[in-house]
């Protein structure tokens, strides 16, 4: 099963970059930009990272965030990040990234942008890895904010795909953010929204009536509410659903807990991803081995998560066809090898 689940071609659709930040190049950069932290080195930072809740880690990722500083930073962090998706069987991947974290700091947005667009490329020759960019908005700011940001990015809009919406949930409805998630549909760009994560169903419904994001992500709460699950269903809206994140900032105790396989199990498109994988120790290959022991899921339940991942993707219909169908080979080939628990 482990082979197994580690050559099965993945996604991952739900990853913050500034996430990825491992305290070993947290602490190189931190030395070669003269930033100081406050740890006193990698193991310090590991010990920190104890959350209670969302907040308890924000803070943290911000504080860390802070070491990035030149073009070549992000080049590097992305680089990092996309040889261990590669090694997880990541073959395509849409990438948050936080702007307004680093503009706040007086870093130009296109330092940011150049470096993540130039990593995507040189991932792309190195190993064929697609990669797509999503611009997140930070709820906790003004929507006024959001605005400026979106508008800062436009001269960069080749380098991405679409927005989102993440930081702080509770007390941030996505209804605040309805026109510049207007701005930018007219703009031609996809919608995505953290909801759900540990804030209300309600939230979730204001992501897809008010910002008409075309997916969800966490979307967990969902459960809550028998009606909004009915759409999610219906409507086959997919849910980037981070399960390690879910265990480390106590919205399950226990995975066994967790109800990714209850949501399946409803019918919906449900995808598994690694969220800050540099915190929650774990990146996609590890969310989805800790899901499949914890809940005893079939391989055909990781088949499924596997291929939802691919249809929930803002990949061109024909890529998403040719990969659905590399998927297929995959199964088919590998349908008769004796299977082991993961
Ligand atoms: O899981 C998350 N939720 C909200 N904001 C975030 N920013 C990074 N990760 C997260
Ligand atoms: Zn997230």
């Amino acid at each position: 099963m482990d082979q197994w689940l580690a050559a099965l071609p993945k996604t991952e659709l739900h990853v913050h970059i500034e996430g990825t930040l491992e305290p070993e190049l947290m602490f190189t950069l931190a030395r070669r930009n003269g930033v100081s932290l406050p740890w006193v080195d990698v193991e310090g930072v590991r010990a920190a990272y104890r959350f209670h809740n969302l907040q308890s880690f924000l803070d943290l990722y911000y504080a860390g965030a802070s070491v990035l500083q030149t073009e070549a930073d992000f080049f590097q962090l992305a680089m990092a990040y996309f040889r261990r998706a590669v090694a997880d069987g990541v073959k395509h991947c849409e990438v948050f990234f936080d702007p307004q974290t680093h503009i706040d700091r007086g870093i130009d947005i296109g330092t940011v942008i150049r470096g993540l667009a130039r990593a995507a490329e040189a991932i792309r020759a190195e190993s064929g890895l697609s990669v797509y960019y999503i611009l997140c908005f930070l709820r906790h700011l003004s929507a006024e904010s959001a605005m400026q940001t979106l508008l800062d990015a436009l001269p960069y809009r080749r380098h991405f795909v679409g927005v989102g919406l993440d930081s702080s949930e509770v007390g941030n409805p996505p209804e605040r953010f309805e026109t510049v998630f207007e701005q930018a549909r007219l703009e031609g760009l996809q919608r995505v929204a953290h909801a759900g994560e540990e804030g209300p169903p309600e939230y979730i419904w204001q992501a897809l009536d008010l910002l008409r994001v075309a997916r969800i992500d966490h979307g967990v709460r969902a459960e809550e509410d028998p009606q909004l699950m009915h759409r999610l269903q219906q409507e086959q809206i997919p849910l980037t659903v981070c399960p390690l994140s879910n265990l480390k900032l106590k919205g399950v105790d226990d995975l066994r807990q967790h109800n990714l396989k209850r949501l399946l199990d409803a019918g919906l498109c449900v995808t598994v991803n690694s969220d800050d994988p540099a915190y929650f120790d774990g990146y996609v290959l590890a969310n989805y081995r800790a899901v499949a022991a914890a809940l005893g899921l079939s391989r055909e339940n990781l088949y499924n998560i596997a291929r939802n991942g691919f249809v929930a993707s803002f990949l061109p219909e024909v890529e998403k066809a040719r990969w659905l169908a590399i998927l297929e080979q995959y199964w088919n080939d590998t349908a008769d090898s004796p299977v082991r628990p993961a």
